[in-house]
């Protein structure tokens, strides 16, 4: 569904002096330096998948995501999205995809949200009964009812947030680009949100590439990762894999009655670190370890043996722990 072969996007950047001299200066003498945002980037993505394209602030997600939605043109590889080329076909690749940038709405500003799913109708060219259909179902799902009368400039950020990703699945694209979709919203509609790309993509196997810094979207909707660090690729594969190349380190969480001190066990002492987290009433102890050194079980055990404890829980290796890591370890 998505190619993409030894992409590379440079900018140019205008050089300039410091100082009002500066500004001046470039206004006769133009020097230009180039930025290389994407370097060689090559993936591709079957039907019906959902990844998740994640890296630091720039990074090179949003510059390859333009290049897939058409709005940049490469400077050299190249770019097939469901056999269009988005830079050359803009509008055939238009018709078949659908995006959430974060901040910017799709939406029109001033007149009620109803109307401009109406808008888009016409755009995309959407039959009637389909049009009804999937706006019966959004409705439903994402609980637009109240809100389609109103205004997207009065609609709060979770409101809108909910009214575009309904905007970009409206004409059941082949394709969904979700830059940063759940940023500064509550949790529960972050779920609303989730459930619903889940949902979508089950019902009609689209393809999604979802950009975030939230790593519970990632976890929640995407099984396959791409990492891009400095405009190449650093992992491209799956999220259980990934995880599991990295459980080496666990942790086991135990709570502590107040009064109770803890100590780790002498035979855990090379074998395991650990820190104490201090709470009203509560403390927790949390023993990190690694898994191919000795089991979470032979740990809890010998913790047990020496300690009093409450409750306990394992944790598996969080994702943003893991892409520290990979940033600073590499694979
Ligand atoms: N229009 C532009 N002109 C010049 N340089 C740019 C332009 N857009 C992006 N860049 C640079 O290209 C690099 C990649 O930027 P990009 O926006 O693709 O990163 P990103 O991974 O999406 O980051 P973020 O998570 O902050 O959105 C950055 O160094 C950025 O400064």
């Amino acid at each position: 569904m998505i190619h993409v072969t030894n992409l590379e996007k440079e900018y140019l950047l205008v050089k300039r002096d410091p100082g009002l001299r500066g500004a001046f200066k470039s206004l006769f003498n133009r020097k230009y330096e180039k930025k290389t945002a994407v370097k060689g980037v090559s993936f591709h993505i079957q039907r019906g998948e959902m990844v998740g394209y994640i890296g630091s602030n720039g990074a090179g997600k949003s510059t390859t995501i333009k290049m897939l939605t058409g709005i940049l043109t490469p400077s050299s590889g190249e770019v097939k999205v469901n056999g269009i080329i988005p830079y050359k076909q803009r509008k055939e690749n238009a018709k078949q995809i659908g995006a959430v940038f974060g901040q910017r709405t799709q939406l029109f500003w001033d007149i009620p949200v109803r109307e401009s799913f109406d808008l888009l109708k016409e755009i995309y060219e959407v039959p009637e009964e389909q049009f009804n259909e999937t706006m019966e179902l959004f409705t439903d799902v994402l609980q637009l009812d109240a809100l389609l009368g109103i205004p997207v400039r009065q609609l709060s950020l979770g409101q809108k947030m909910r009214c575009e990703l309904a905007a970009a699945f409206i004409h059941r694209p082949e394709v969904v680009y979700l830059d940063e979709p759940t940023i500064g919203l509550d949790v529960a509609v972050k779920v609303k949100i989730r459930k619903f790309i889940r949902d979508m993509n089950e019902k009609w196997g689209t393809t999604v590439l979802l950009t975030t810094h939230d790593m519970q979207d990632i976890e929640e909707i995407c099984s396959r990762i791409i990492i891009i660090d400095q405009g190449t690729i650093l992992y491209d594969g799956g999220l259980n894999e990934i995880k599991e190349r990295f459980s080496a380190k666990r942790e086991v969480h135990f709570e502590l009655d107040q009064m109770q001190p803890f100590a780790l066990p002498e035979p855990l002492r090379h074998l395991a670190d650990w820190r104490l987290e201090e709470g009203e009433s509560m403390n927790k102890a949390i023993v990190s370890f690694s898994n191919d050194q000795i089991k979470g079980s032979d740990v809890i055990a010998e913790v047990l043996k020496e300690n009093k404890i409450t409750d306990l829980s394992i944790q598996d290796p969080k994702i943003e722990t893991i892409i520290e890591e990979i940033y600073n370890q590499g694979l």
